[in-house]
């Protein structure tokens, strides 16, 4: 059985939904503090072992060919580091960085003046780089490949194309959907890097060091406790520990103990396996109300009063990576370690009667 056949294709692909302290995307007080805590060089870089020394390799060798660095495509969920990668790639190469995305350009005429602005060497940063329009998308192949542009002038059978040379530039392109990117454009990448989430350890890291940046005071088990809550994604470790910041401050003497940061994410529904409210009302309706399931999606999302989007693509996704509920044909169900994380036991015939002895086992 395809358990995922109906899931769509990463957590990544999932809209804003409500404002979510677990939430992966930046929200404004991200953007504000994010520049003081990105790390600048890939000696700073936390984790993704691969990735760093693979990325090492291909800008000390072209450093040592005096070379402009081949273009790199990053994939993975928000939230965990491609921005920051970009930005190190840039430094490392002693190059200027421009920071555009997918979205913000619609025409091809958008990228052209981009790409023409470019200096030698620059690294042009292309967020989301699987939202460009067609037409942009068609250009950026030659410009990849040949730093070249055709421009064209006028309309009909009387335009006419001028070629533009460019400047060799780096692109490195980021996006949470790599398998949307039509071959053409991810052939073009000379290394192609996939992010994964972060161990629990790696995150710990992270976590001691932006506490350094901030001037807060940490303790081990306290970084530990954040960590385990973060979702595998350094963008949320960051943000929970602001808001255990703030309650060590108004509620203890400022010191980050385990207990602080316990009570503190317990204030804000964030559980100790980095669950938030909405999380936990969807599997405690799978739970209770459907003895596990299956139950559809439409079904489920009416039972927690949200939308059957917000359901789907909000909540879901981590409920899945985290193997608490499995997307079948026949519907949503609960897998032996949901029950286990609500404390609760699954009813004996339940196991038999919807097939999940079949699935998971007695
Ligand atoms: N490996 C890491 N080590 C330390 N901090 C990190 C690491 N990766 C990400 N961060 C921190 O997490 C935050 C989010 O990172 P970043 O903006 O690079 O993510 P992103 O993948 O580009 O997200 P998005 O796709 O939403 O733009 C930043 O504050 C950054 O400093």
């Amino acid at each position: 059985m395809n358990w995922d056949d109906t899931a769509p294709s990463t957590d990544a692909a999932a809209p804003a939904g409500p404002d979510r302290l677990v939430g992966a995307d930046a929200d404004g007080e991200d953007t504000a503090v994010e520049a003081a805590l990105r790390p600048k060089d890939l000696q700073e870089f936390v984790g993704q072992e691969r990735v760093r020394e693979q990325l090492d390799l291909v800008l000390r060798a072209a450093r040592a060919r005096g070379a402009t660095a081949d273009h790199v495509l990053l994939s993975g969920a928000p939230g965990l580091g491609k921005t920051t990668l970009s930005m190190i790639i840039a430094a490392e190469m002693g190059a200027p960085i421009r920071i555009t995305s997918g979205p913000a350009i619609q025409h091809a005429g958008d990228l052209a003046a981009i790409l023409s602005s470019l200096q030698e060497g620059e690294v042009l940063f292309l967020d989301e780089i699987h939202r460009m329009s067609r037409p942009a998308e068609e250009m950026l192949y030659m410009a990849m490949e040949d730093f070249r542009v055709d421009v064209i002038v006028g309309k009909g059978p009387g335009a006419t194309a001028i070629p533009l040379e460019l400047p060799p530039f780096t692109l490195v392109g980021a996006t949470t959907r790599a398998g949307l990117l039509p071959p053409p454009l991810r052939d073009r990448f000379g290394f192609t890097a996939h992010m994964e989430f972060y161990a629990p350890e790696e995150l710990q890291r992270v976590i001691h060091r932006s506490a350094g940046l901030l001037d807060v005071a940490l303790e081990a088990d306290g970084a530990a406790e954040i960590a385990g809550r973060s979702r595998g994604t350094p963008r949320i470790a960051n943000r929970l520990l602001r808001r255990v910041r703030d309650y060590a401050q108004v509620k203890a003497d400022g010191v980050i103990t385990r207990e602080i940061a316990s009570q503190a994410l317990g204030v804000y529904e964030v559980d100790a396996r980095g669950l938030d409210r909405l999380d936990r009302a969807v599997l405690t309706a799978l739970l209770k109300l459907f003895g596990g399931g299956p139950v559809g999606l439409s079904t489920l999302a009416v039972a927690v009063g949200e939308e059957r989007e917000t359901v789907e693509e909000v909540a879901e996704p981590f409920l899945v990576r985290e193997g608490l509920l499995a997307r079948t044909p026949r519907g949503r169900i609960a897998t032996p370690a949901a029950w286990a994380h609500l404390g609760m036991v699954p009813p004996q015939h339940q196991a038999g009667g919807n097939g999940q002895q079949g699935l998971f086992g007695a």
